[in-house]
């Protein structure tokens, strides 16, 4: 038995069912049309790249207020949390996204308790949400609740520095946590290997509670699922950002320049050799696949 009902069109042919069966398609056409928020928050040791990743990940300069002469220089030190907007739509799919940057912590004499005001930030947005939830007028809610945390850590130490641990478990109750490891090009693949299994040791030894991936369908086909494995394995994932744009092989590319040769700094392209050494790039960067291997036979700097 079944409560749909179909109504016939004008002609005498039947017209649109209408019934709970529809509902998802109701709920999907509703949740497109509206769009999405989410709202992204970059924390971590002062330096790591945080705003200039943000920026090699959209493809945009997300910092054009600040004023100074080009897209490199404007990438100065964040001194407060701030917060950047853009819209963005896919295939009739809108989402606004939000970009929170931290001020990079480590920088001061005394760094106690340096991610309150970033915990605060993260408790007033909640606060605010829920505020507007209870209130009368709950059509046109705006969702500025953190989703995630892309956090730095920091490619020239041992793994995890106290600091790290201090921050990420004053966080995780709060946030999903995804770690990265910052300036991938610094290290060699061997040497981004070791540190990953370091920090992936550590957070485990902290109790530091970082997002999980969703549990892959069983349906789903076996290439998909290897991907899927690949990918969870490659936290913390090793990341390379620039905003300068090189040309490389005749191709325009965001990357970074040195005397051995180019690291791609977006998540398109495979090797680019430049120049006379034999370098290669990583590929993608902002991936799971980056691995660093900026350093050619031109020679380590
Ligand atoms: N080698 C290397 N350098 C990078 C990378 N990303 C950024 N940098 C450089 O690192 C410096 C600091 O970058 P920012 O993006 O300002 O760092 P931040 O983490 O936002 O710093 P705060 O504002 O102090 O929190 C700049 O000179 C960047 O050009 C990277 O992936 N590799």
């Amino acid at each position: 038995c079944s409560s749909g009902t179909r109504f016939p069109n004008g002609d005498g042919t039947d017209g649109e069912y209408v019934g709970f069966a529809t509902l998802p398609n109701q709920v999907h056409r509703k949740s497109v049309k509206k769009g999405f928020d989410f709202t992204l928050m970059v924390a971590g040791e002062s330096g790591l790249g945080k705003s200039t990743l943000v920026n090699s990940l959209f493809l945009t300069d997300m910092y054009r207020d600040r004023k100074l002469l080009n897209a490199e220089e404007r990438i100065t030190q964040t001194v407060e949390i701030t917060k950047h907007v853009v819209d963005i739509e896919e295939k009739g799919v809108k989402l606004r996204l939000t970009i929170v940057d931290t001020p990079g912590f480590g920088d001061a004499v005394n760094n106690t308790e340096c991610w309150k005001p970033v915990a605060d930030y993260i408790d007033q947005q909640f606060e605010q949400y829920f505020r507007d939830e209870s209130g009368l007028n709950r059509k046109n809610i705006q969702d500025n609740r953190v989703h995630c945390c892309i956090y730095f850590i920091s490619p020239f130490g041992h793994g995890l520095r106290p600091l790290d641990v201090e921050f990420m478990r004053a966080l995780h109750q709060r946030v999903n946590i995804v770690p990265v490891l910052a300036k991938a090009d610094t290290l060699t693949p061997s040497e981004v290997e070791r540190m990953k299994n370091k920090i992936r040791e550590e957070i485990d030894h902290y109790g530091i509670r970082i997002y999980q991936f969703p549990e892959c369908d069983s349906d789903e086909d076996e290439e998909f699922k290897l991907q899927d494995q690949a990918l969870k394995e490659s936290i913390p994932f090793a990341v390379i950002g620039s905003n300068t744009v090189v040309e490389a092989k005749g191709r325009r590319v965001r990357g970074r320049l040195y005397p051995w040769g180019i690291v791609e700094g977006n998540a398109m392209g495979g090797p680019v050799p430049a120049g006379t050494g034999t370098s290669r790039t990583p590929s993608p960067s902002c991936g799971p696949h980056a691995g660093g291997l900026g350093r050619g036979a031109g020679g380590a700097p």
